[in-house]
């Protein structure tokens, strides 16, 4: 995103939920430079609160709106399902220009809109679970008070987590369906190479090593040539090989189609959750 303008220092965030994608964010946050006296956790699991205070140096509380004084920017890092009641709480609490980051799926920057004051900026956030380790992809769409400056400040804080790209909010709903789910439809893929391999006779644990390695080395390859997956499928497939029975076994079971509903039923999902979380 080299087009946007530099983000100026963020130096208070606080953080609304310390889960899986929470904590994801909070790592990132502390290593784009936010000092860990300046943010604040609002975990109400209190062994979790205290997991991630141990770990980070953070300021842990239960009280949304205590999370929420005086932040610069504000990460909503809950279930869908749990938003709305947290808007409603901290509403009344939040700094002036405060920026609100969501990572919910399928909630809209207009349904955070209609809950927060007026002219609240809002960045619509789809991350990914391998941001755990800094391999993430993560997309920012903004909303309507939201100006480059803003998406160039969730930009820097989420610098950490891997890739970030800036998009469109009508494209959120299919970014949260390839790489929001994504990772766990490659679990999945794993998951299968490595159970076909015992089918065949290998170890458990063999056949998960070989199938993992098969995995990382295919990606590998694919950022390190550049080259379309199409030519480096290619590469792999002798004439009347192995590799080409094995694909035929991938049309014959419609493998390709498989994975193209499985992203159009997420696709739908991220719309349905809006249509039954924000009306
Ligand atoms: N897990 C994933 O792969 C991804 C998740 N997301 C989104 O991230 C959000 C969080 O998901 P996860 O981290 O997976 O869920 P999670 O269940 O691990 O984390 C949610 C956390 O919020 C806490 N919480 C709930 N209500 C609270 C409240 N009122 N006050 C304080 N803490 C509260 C829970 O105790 C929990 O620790 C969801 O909206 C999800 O759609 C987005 C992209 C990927
Ligand atoms: O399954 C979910 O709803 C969340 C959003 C994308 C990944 N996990």
């Amino acid at each position: 995103m080299s087009e946007a303008p530099p983000a100026a220092p963020v130096r208070s965030v606080a953080l609304l939920g310390g889960g899986v994608m929470g904590e994801a964010i909070l790592a990132a946050v502390l290593r784009a430079g936010v000092p860990a006296g300046g943010v604040a956790v609002c975990e109400r699991r209190a062994e979790r609160a205290d997991e991630l205070r141990d770990r980070y140096g953070v300021r842990t509380t239960d009280d949304l709106a205590d999370a929420v004084r005086g932040a610069e920017v504000v990460v909503v890092a809950l279930k869908p399902g749990d938003v709305r009641a947290a808007l409603t709480e901290v509403t009344d609490h939040l700094a002036p220009g405060a920026v609100v980051l969501s990572v919910a799926a399928g909630l809209t920057t207009a349904f955070y809109e209609r809950l927060l004051p007026e002219g609240t900026p809002v960045l619509r956030v789809m991350p990914n679970t391998p941001a755990l380790v800094g391999a993430g992809a993560s997309a920012v769409a903004p909303g309507r008070s939201a100006t480059p400056e803003h998406v160039a400040t969730g930009t820097a804080l989420l610098a950490a987590t891997g890739l970030v790209v800036a998009a469109a909010e009508k494209d959120m709903d299919a970014v949260t369906a390839i790489s929001g789910s994504g990772p766990a439809y490659v679990f999945a893929l794993v998951d299968a190479l490595a159970e076909a391999g015992v089918v065949l006779g290998l170890t458990r644990d063999r056949a998960l090593e070989l199938a993992t390695a098969t995995f990382r080395g295919a990606v590998a390859l694919l950022d390190e040539t550049g080259e379309h997956p199409v030519v480096l499928r290619e590469r792999v497939t002798s004439p009347g090989g192995t590799t080409a029975a094995g694909l035929r076994q991938f049309d014959a079971h419609a493998v390709r189609a498989a994975v193209v509903a499985a992203a159009e039923a997420a696709r739908d999902r991220s719309r349905a959750l809006s249509a039954e979380l924000e009306g």
